[in-house]
């Protein structure tokens, strides 16, 4: 389980303290609401390492994420926008996911199981410029599937996305969310979103978060 206990931060010059208690358990979406500037950035900040508490305890099951720099934590992140890089192929952007280390065989085979995974198995040597918003999604997808992170925070991911592909992009997240039993966080304004993903609702209230 992701555990938030009493995880305390201010921005410099700001009046507000944030104090933030969650659990996320695995194979579950933990979803996050609140208006414009209540904090959830600020949230997904904390649990990635961009931002360092004043106090409070943040755990993974039995590791303490606090003193771990952003590199060093079990997460992975998606965002609106992607974050692909245009110029490279849809398996060259998958590839980034691996460590240095694995042999080229074997980094081969598994770019095609997770392009596979995510319901784009032939489109590997196109370069991500050619690609579709929902496409692009699905390819940060598969990079997140081999980097192998157990946490996953999810910042309005399905925005920019058509109706039809918002609804199969989420439902992508909801099955990877089970079947690697990741411990997915989902910031969204989006009601319909959080209703058709979410196992647990906090809304931030007063820099707090309140179980909906
Ligand atoms: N680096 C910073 N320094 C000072 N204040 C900041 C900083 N980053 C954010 N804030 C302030 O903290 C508050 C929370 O911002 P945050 O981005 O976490 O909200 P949010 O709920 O994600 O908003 P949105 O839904 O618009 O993305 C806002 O008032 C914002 O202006």
């Amino acid at each position: 389980m992701l555990k938030l206990d009493a995880i305390a931060y201010a921005h410099p010059g700001s009046g507000l303290t944030y104090r933030f208690d969650m659990e996320a358990l695995p194979g579950q979406i933990t979803a996050v609401t609140g208006p414009s500037g209540s904090g959830k950035s600020t949230l997904l900040d904390l649990i990635a390492g961009f931002l360092k508490p004043t106090s409070g305890r943040m755990t993974l099951d039995s590791l303490d994420l606090v003193p771990l720099a952003p590199e060093a934590r079990p997460v992975s992140l998606l965002f609106q926008s992607e974050t692909l890089f245009e110029h490279l192929t849809a398996e060259r952007n998958v590839a980034l996911g691996l460590p240095r280390d694995v042999p080229r065989g074997e980094a081969a085979r598994r770019i095609v199981d997770a392009l596979a995974e995510v319901g784009l198995p032939r489109i590997g040597p196109q370069r991500a410029s050619t690609l579709s918003g929902g496409q692009k999604q699905r390819v940060a997808l598969a990079r997140t599937l081999l980097r192998g992170r157990p946490i996953l925070l999810l910042d309005e991911p399905f925005s920019a996305l058509d109706d039809d592909t918002r609804v199969t992009t989420r439902t992508l997240v909801r099955a990877l969310t089970v079947a690697h039993g990741w411990h997915t966080v989902l910031v969204s304004h989006h009601l319909d979103d959080v209703a058709a993903l979410a196992s647990r609702t906090y809304r931030i209230e007063g820099g707090k978060l309140v179980e909906a």
